[in-house]
């Protein structure tokens, strides 16, 4: 799956200007698609759910609600990320789709970030392949042409503030047992480049900064005054909220707004694909060393003794 992923990156690198705004997603809603490619979206329209991923688009709107439904805390293993790879770009081919709401069907979590498991006593090949989906979950959700909106109805820790972070707008319920944040230090791990990349572009170099070294995580409050979100509304205002700043964004025409989020977006984009490959030799022989997985394993049993 990852691999027709990746010759779908390369088809779209050789498409003709006009037909699409950025090498990272599938952009070619104005008269690229065969007719066979949109007899099958038709029939996939308005909802289509997977094992760990559901999406409802709502034709009159353009909108599509994709949900994260991996219980018990909706951590991100290889398969849904898989998932939400092929699905984005589902809808980013499918002209009825102008926006996307990205939130969770689990309770209490938005995401617990990376599936851990993932990245724990397995073979070096198991987690080059792994790193590969995570990479290609960001670059096809951040370098999506859609408004992406994320609807944080829960925490959010570590690989699931990074997709927060990739949308264009983060709306996080009130509740302050909710934390969101890149903690990966607390975890005893670096954070890679594009993740700092990213957080830095959002709240800026000193909070970026701080924010990484100490690993922290943050209240919605907290989380809203240092820029990390852009709205903290009440628990049962999620949705809502996100509709309706979603259908304030649309009313921008979809050409202008795309080159400018193309424009602010690319650079950062093209880091990752020009390094792509050293970034995963550089994972898989950080998460390969002995100290690293020791402190994954401890970490785990951590999380585990608390559960009980
Ligand atoms: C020198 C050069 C450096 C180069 C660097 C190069 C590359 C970079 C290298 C590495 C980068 C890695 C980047 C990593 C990103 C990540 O996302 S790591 C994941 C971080 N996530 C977390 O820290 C969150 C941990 N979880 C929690 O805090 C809580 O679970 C919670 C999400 C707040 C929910 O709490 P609660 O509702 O109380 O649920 P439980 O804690 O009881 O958890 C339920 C079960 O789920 C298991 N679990 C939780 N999180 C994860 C996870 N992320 N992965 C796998 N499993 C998880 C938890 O153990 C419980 O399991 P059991 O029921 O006990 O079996």
């Amino acid at each position: 799956m990852i691999a027709t992923l990746l010759i779908q990156h390369e088809k779209l690198e050789q498409l003709p200007s006009g037909g699409t705004l950025s090498p990272y997603g599938v952009h070619q809603k104005h008269g690229q698609i065969t007719s066979q490619a949109l007899q099958l979206l038709s029939s996939q329209r308005r909802q289509f759910s997977n094992t760990y991923i559901s999406v409802k688009l709502d034709e009159t709107s353009g909108v599509a609600v994709m949900k994260l439904k991996r219980p018990p805390v909706n951590s991100l293993n290889m398969e849904l990320l898989t998932e939400f790879a092929i699905n984005l770009e589902k809808l980013e081919i499918d002209r009825g789709c102008r926006g996307v709401i990205l939130t969770s069907a689990v309770p209490r979590i938005f995401s617990a970030g990376l599936d851990i498991t993932e990245m724990c006593g397995k073979n070096a090949d198991h987690y080059g392949e792994f790193w590969r989906a995570v990479q290609e979950m960001w670059l096809k959700l951040y370098g999506s042409s859609m408004v992406t909106i994320a609807a944080i109805n829960g925490s959010s820790p570590a690989g699931g503030c990074l997709m927060a972070l990739s949308c264009d707008y983060r709306i996080i319920a009130n509740n302050k047992k909710y934390t969101i944040g890149l903690n990966e230090t607390q975890l005893g791990i670096v954070a890679p480049f594009w993740f700092k990349d990213i957080i830095t572009e959002v709240i800026g170099h000193r909070a970026a900064e701080r924010s990484l070294q100490l690993g922290m995580l943050y209240s919605p409050t907290d989380a809203l005054k240092i820029g990390l979100v852009d709205e903290v509304v009440a628990e049962d205002k999620v949705q809502s909220t996100a509709s309706a700043v979603m259908a304030q964004w649309l009313t921008l025409p979809d050409h202008a707004r795309q080159i400018t989020k193309s424009m602010m977006r690319k650079p950062s984009l093209d880091r990752l694909v020009t390094h792509r490959e050293a970034d995963i030799t550089n994972f898989v022989s950080y998460i390969t060393r002995d100290s690293i997985q020791k402190s994954l394993q401890m970490y785990m049993e951590m999380l585990k003794k608390k559960g009980r």
